[in-house]
């Protein structure tokens, strides 16, 4: 479980601004982690790292489907989709109860994440390559829930089609974005026929739901 609070710190750096704080600071303390995170994800969480791109880990089974049919729920239950031309949610500072509970027992990120996107993408619908806003800190945390599909990479200064690394993301799984990955590789989902393709095959497109969690930067 060592990787595991490895990847963590790698991802968001040391539990800093909270660290007199007794509670926080005692969960990035070893072996208190290795116990919670055995708990959270069952006795074998598979990290791998995307060899191509520095910055960037996966977990393909972070989430268990009752996991993530809570999730689901609790996100149903905030009425932000209630509309079809709605599929964005955006909230910042004090998150929603199943966000914080996110992002503190499973994450075990302190201080807090303060930034919490959940994107609804009906099936064909997808996000154009970017990389995430400066105004928010390193380390961005993904989950991906419903539909699998395909995140591709290419490098900052790179335009044309060709050097796209895959990221293949199950339901459940949570992909860490910091360093490189997050500054010089934008990232894209296009869900339009025949680019989501994984192993030569197609995959059958379903909805899709993901939820990021930031940490914006201080303003001083
Ligand atoms: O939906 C996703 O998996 C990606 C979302 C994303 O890149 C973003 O909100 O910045
Ligand atoms: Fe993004």
């Amino acid at each position: 479980m060592d990787e595991y609070r490895k990847l963590i710190q790698e991802a968001f750096g040391e539990s800093s601004e909270d660290s007199d704080d007794d509670d926080h600071g005692q969960q990035m303390e070893g072996s208190n982690i290795s116990v919670e995170a055995q708990y959270v994800f069952g006795e074998n969480p598979k990290w791998e790292r995307i060899s191509e791109i520095k910055g960037l880990s996966l977990c393909r089974e972070f989430l268990t489907s009752d996991q993530q049919s809570t999730l689901l729920a609790s996100i149903l239950q905030e009425g932000w989709f209630s509309e079809a031309s709605h599929n964005q949610a955006m909230r910042f500072g004090d998150l929603p109860p199943w966000a914080k509970e996110l992002s503190t027992e499973l994450l075990k990120r302190e201080p807090l994440f303060n930034q919490l996107i959940v994107n609804s993408y009906q099936p064909g619908e997808g996000i154009c390559a970017h990389v995430d806003l400066m105004r928010f800190e390193d380390g961005i945390a993904l989950v991906s829930l419903e539909s699998s599909c395909v995140m591709h990479f290419s490098r900052v200064h790179e335009s044309t089609n060709e050097n796209k690394i895959p990221v293949y993301l199950t339901p459940g799984s949570l992909l860490l974005i910091s360093g490189e990955a997050r500054y010089k590789w934008k990232h894209e989902i296009n869900r339009k026929p025949g680019f989501q393709k994984w192993d030569g095959l197609e995959i059958h497109q379903k909805k899709r739901t993901s939820i990021t969690l930031r940490k914006l930067c201080k303003t001083e």
